[in-house]
């Protein structure tokens, strides 16, 4: 494979071959596989010079003060946003890269329709020409990194090698990075290994060296992924989930298999612990697509009096039963140390937690740079700036036509930052888990809330959640796409057997005794006629966690959800909604149609939704649980009868 860039040609010159001096680690060099693999990839990738990353705030603060001088990141005003640094990356890499994402399984059927599937071997071959040299002039940064707290029992071990300084200081705030975790590894642990680089050597084949850009990247990137290997390789990208590799590739993609084979479950889900005024404590997960209010939901600050909402993760979510000794429920982690949050749309009104959270030593990528050093995006306030500098780096005025953030924008920040932050959030048990929600953007068809009337119903809530596309991965904004459990690019094997695995997962918790979650879909994204939310969502959000845990509440305490004079919920066809009067939409200034619109369920649109689910569900064929099948067909009956009533 030669990609057309001279300098990625393999070297002609003695000089060149010289390996890279692999330094000991601090604290030595004890294990002996990871030594190996380190060497290795330094002799095919061709850096200057090997650095082992310890997660000192010395070696963090020596590399954003050399990207400052490099140009890859501008520093904030130390007054306004001490600690704070902006990147503008390259204007074509600003999103994961799906149709370069690549499965590479050895049976094409365990990646399954879903996935990008390449042969391993081929790849492999492919990715050892990518490769080669391609770090020349550069250091490469060996990133030691826990997902979940150092030594849980539920947290995984990686090591990341990366040419990127930007992704060695994102890595150690999204991760917990360093040394300790060599010593966790001790000789013989495992580790799940990545390899990435930009792939922008600044030497060539021959020795001619070229300048260095502000960020560096290639356009032919891969973000491929071994799953019965467990590895990773990364190349030509520095963004987000397509370099972090920690995130999407390690925690989502291999996690799921790990998951799949060792029994428990890596999800795209936020954690929050929400109290009731009783001093109750709930544990929610939520899968909801890229860009579609997790870490909103995170940070929601209730409008219901007496409730508090406190933030344990953003993205993923890291679920198993408990171990002997606890009452073996489903409990959760967040494998991750901060949040990779979107920018735009992030006030002081829709999510206050979070601005609170960006005051101080955070990495912006692609907002806008304000005049006075500081930073600005669509929805920080209601007003832009008279003046501001593009996320392009060009200069920018209000009508000008051009957005000054760009729509995936992001922050980089610690986790422990977060003023709603639980204390528990990185328990390394994690915390029990009361419900689980599954959700995506619908402007039409689906209810603001509803549940499932069980756990096979609520697989399939979670395997028919279809989205409108956002900005968070390249291609056309706003087109419905089925994304299962919001994993589609996220899950590493068959979706279908994803499907059997949560199932089986069902299956095994109930044959144990063990109370599984309740499931819920919801829809904070549904418009009227005119095109306008007829939900204020954010913090009024909370009003549906608070029906759906009285839901639990009452399901826990024996009572029937659906019956008697307390009722909280009515029977549809899609499950079970909010008795009139259960969920509370007091004060909203919502007209009775807007009301009644948040719940209406047509059943011809449905009839029609099914008929896509059906064409979606054959394209797994063999894989696809009977359950699913079931599930379909009893919908449908249900669909049915309604439409036979004419209601
Ligand atoms: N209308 C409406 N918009 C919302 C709501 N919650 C979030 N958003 C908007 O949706 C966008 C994405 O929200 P996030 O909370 O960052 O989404 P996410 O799921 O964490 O995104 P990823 O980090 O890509 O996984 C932002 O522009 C939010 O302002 C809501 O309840 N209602
Ligand atoms: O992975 C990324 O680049 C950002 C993210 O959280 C997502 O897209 O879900
Ligand atoms: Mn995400």
């Amino acid at each position: 494979m030669t990609l057309v860039d001279p300098f990625l040609a393999p070297a002609t010159r003695p000089w060149s071959t010289r390996r890279a001096a692999v330094p000991t680690p601090p604290g030595g060099a004890r294990h002996a596989r990871l030594m190996a693999w380190v060497r290795t990839i330094a002799t095919l990738t061709e850096p200057d010079e090997v650095v082992w990353v310890d997660g000192s705030a010395t070696q963090r603060q020596g590399l954003l003060d050399q990207m400052v001088r490099s140009g890859t990141l501008v520093a904030l005003d130390p007054v306004l946003r001490p600690g704070s640094y902006l990147a503008r990356s390259h204007p074509d890499d600003v999103a994961r890269v799906e149709d370069r994402t690549f499965i590479c399984s050895v049976d094409p059927q365990d990646a399954g329709p879903t996935n990008n599937w390449r042969d391993p071997s081929v790849m492999r071959a492919e990715l050892e020409g990518v490769f080669a040299g391609s770090m020349r002039g550069r250091t490469m940064y060996v990133v030691p990194f826990s997902m979940g707290p150092l030594g849980g029992p539920i947290s995984q071990i990686g090591v990341q090698v990366t040419d990127s300084p930007y992704v060695v200081v994102s890595m150690t705030t999204m991760t917990r990075a360093g040394t300790g975790v060599l010593d966790l590894l001790g000789t013989d642990g495992r580790f799940v290994p990545a390899v990435h680089s930009v792939g922008m050597p600044l030497v060539d084949a021959d020795g001619d060296r070229r300048t260095d850009v502000p960020w560096p990247c290639h356009p032919t990137k891969y973000i491929a992924h071994f799953p019965e290997s467990r590895e990773i390789w990364s190349f030509g990208s520095g963004y987000g989930g397509n370099a972090l590799l920690g995130k999407k590739c390690f925690a989502l993609r291999i996690a799921s298999v790990m998951a799949r084979d060792e029994g428990w479950l890596a999800e795209h889900m936020l954690v929050l612990r929400v109290t009731s005024p009783e001093g109750r404590p709930f544990h929610v997960v939520a899968a909801f697509p890229s860009a579609c209010g997790k870490t909103n939901l995170a940070m929601l600050q209730p409008t219901v009096p007496g409730w508090t909402v406190e933030t344990i993760g953003d993205d993923i979510a890291w679920l198993r039963p408990g171990g002997p000794g606890t009452d073996g429920r489903l409990r959760a982690i967040n494998p991750e140390a901060g949040f990779f949050g979107v920018a735009p749309g992030t006030g002081p009104a829709t999510n206050p937690a979070a601005i609170a959270t960006l005051t101080h030593d955070v990495i912006f990528t692609n907002v806008a740079l304000t005049d006075d050093g500081d930073v600005w995006w669509e929805g920080l306030t209601d007003e832009p700036p008279a003046h501001l500098t593009d996320w392009r780096g060009e200069s920018w005025t209000p009508g000008c036509g051009r957005p000054a953030a760009h729509p995936n924008s992001r922050f980089t920040v610690a986790a422990e930052q977060c003023p709603t932050i639980a204390d528990s959030w990185d328990s390394p048990e994690g915390v029990p888990v009361d419900a689980i929600l599954f959700g995506g953007r619908r402007a039409t068809n689906v209810p603001l809330v509803l549940q499932a009337r069980d756990w096979a119903h609520g697989v399939f809530l979670g395997a028919t959640v279809a989205s409108e596309q956002t900005a968070a991965a390249e291609g056309p904004v706003g087109v419905l796409r089925r994304d299962p459990f919001a994993m589609l690019p996220f899950c590493g094997y068959n979706m279908a057997d994803h499907w059997a695995h949560w199932l089986r997962l069902g299956d095994t918790l109930s044959g144990r005794g063990v109370p599984l979650p309740a499931v819920f879909g919801v829809n904070w994204f549904r418009k009227g006629a005119d095109g306008r939310y007829l939900w204020p969502g954010f913090g009024e959000n909370s009003r549906v966690l608070v029906w759906a845990l009285r839901q639990v509440e009452a399901a826990a305490t024996g009572g029937s959800a659906t019956g008697g004079s307390a009722a909280l919920a009515v029977e549809s066809p899609l499950g079970l909604l909010p008795a009139p009067g259960a969920l509370d939409l007091g004060g909203l200034g919502l007209t009775e149609e807007d009301a009644a619109a948040l719940f209406a369920i047509d059943p011809a649109a449905w009839v029609e939704e099914c008929g896509q689910t059906e064409e979606f569900f054959a394209r797994f064929g063999e894989r696809l649980p009977t359950e699913l099948a079931e599930q379909l067909a009893g919908l449908r009956d249900r669909l049915g009868a309604r439409l036979a009533d004419g209601v």
